[in-house]
């Protein structure tokens, strides 16, 4: 016989489990770091301590662990609008105050080293999810303490940084510039001289996550932020191969800023 029992379609949570997330209230700290990648949740974890792996379910792995007795929470996103979406309602439900997302993108300014990091203040707009949460259309600011603490961190880890505005999209191929089938004629992208535009009001780099992030977090009330690793620069046609250490310090960067925060 088919079960049809105890949940509610409007908010199919169960036993205090949400839906997609695969973890409870006691998985989830007050802050969380939010990486793209499942698969870069254990490399996150491998750089805090007293780690326990959560578990996996769909795009979303989770693990916890502590920086210098700071606690804190990871959890994939897996790509885009839609499944950031659902894990950042899922983590302020389960008690996420905070929400920093630690991931790659392509840089459009030359002057961004491969492996440098981006510290984002602002999301400017190109996504489905984050309209539905903020319908304004105008550019989405990161939690200006946030942004402090990481350009703090980064400043005393000795970290090559800067700070300013990621564009968000979710296309990765012509929504990036980008050729969806290599030797096609570049100018018949649709996007063609979307780089150069997005220079001029002030872009530096495109992800596909940050825009969904800010705009639903700051619309439950979490503080939300985001420090990109350069993955790729698009203007100098670099790609970054061995990511390794960037990635250890991307981690140690965002765990050092949730520090700062939490002493305050
Ligand atoms: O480095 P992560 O966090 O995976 O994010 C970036 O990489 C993916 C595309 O390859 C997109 O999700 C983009 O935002
Ligand atoms: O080029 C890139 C690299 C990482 N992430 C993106 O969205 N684009």
């Amino acid at each position: 016989m088919i079960n049809t029992a105890s949940r509610s379609a409007a908010f199919p949570w169960l036993g205090g489990r949400p839906t997609h997330l695969p973890c409870e209230a006691a998985d989830v700290m007050p802050s969380v770091l939010l990486p793209g990648d499942p698969d870069r949740v254990s490399k996150a974890a491998s750089v805090l301590d007293q780690v326990t792996e959560i578990g996996r379910r769909r795009e979303f792995q989770m693990a916890r662990g502590k920086w210098n007795a700071t606690p804190i929470t990871v959890c994939s996103t897996g790509i885009g609008g839609p499944s950031t979406e659902i894990a950042v309602v899922e983590l302020v439900n389960l008690g996420m105050k905070r929400a920093i997302r630690v991931g790659g993108m392509g840089a459009i300014d030359s002057t961004m080293p491969l492996g440098s990091f981006l510290i984002v203040d602002t999301a400017l707009r190109n996504t489905g999810t984050a309209r539905v949460y903020d319908p304004s259309g105008e550019p989405i600011p990161a939690s200006p303490e946030v942004v402090e603490a990481l350009e703090y961190a980064a400043k005393t880890l000795k970290l090559p940084f800067r700070r300013g505005a990621v564009y968000t999209t979710d296309s990765y191929y012509w929504g990036q510039e980008r050729l969806a089938q290599p030797g096609a004629d570049p100018r018949g992208l649709p996007t063609a001289g979307l780089m150069r535009q997005l220079t001029e009001k002030g872009a530096v780099g495109m992800d596909m996550e940050c825009e969904a992030l800010f705009a639903v977090g700051r619309a439950l009330g979490s503080q939300v932020g985001a420090v990109l690793a350069v993955h790729g620069n698009r203007a100098t046609d670099q790609w970054l191969e061995d990511y390794e250490e960037t990635q250890h310090n991307l981690i140690r960067l965002a765990a050092t800023a949730v520090s700062i925060l939490d002493a305050k």
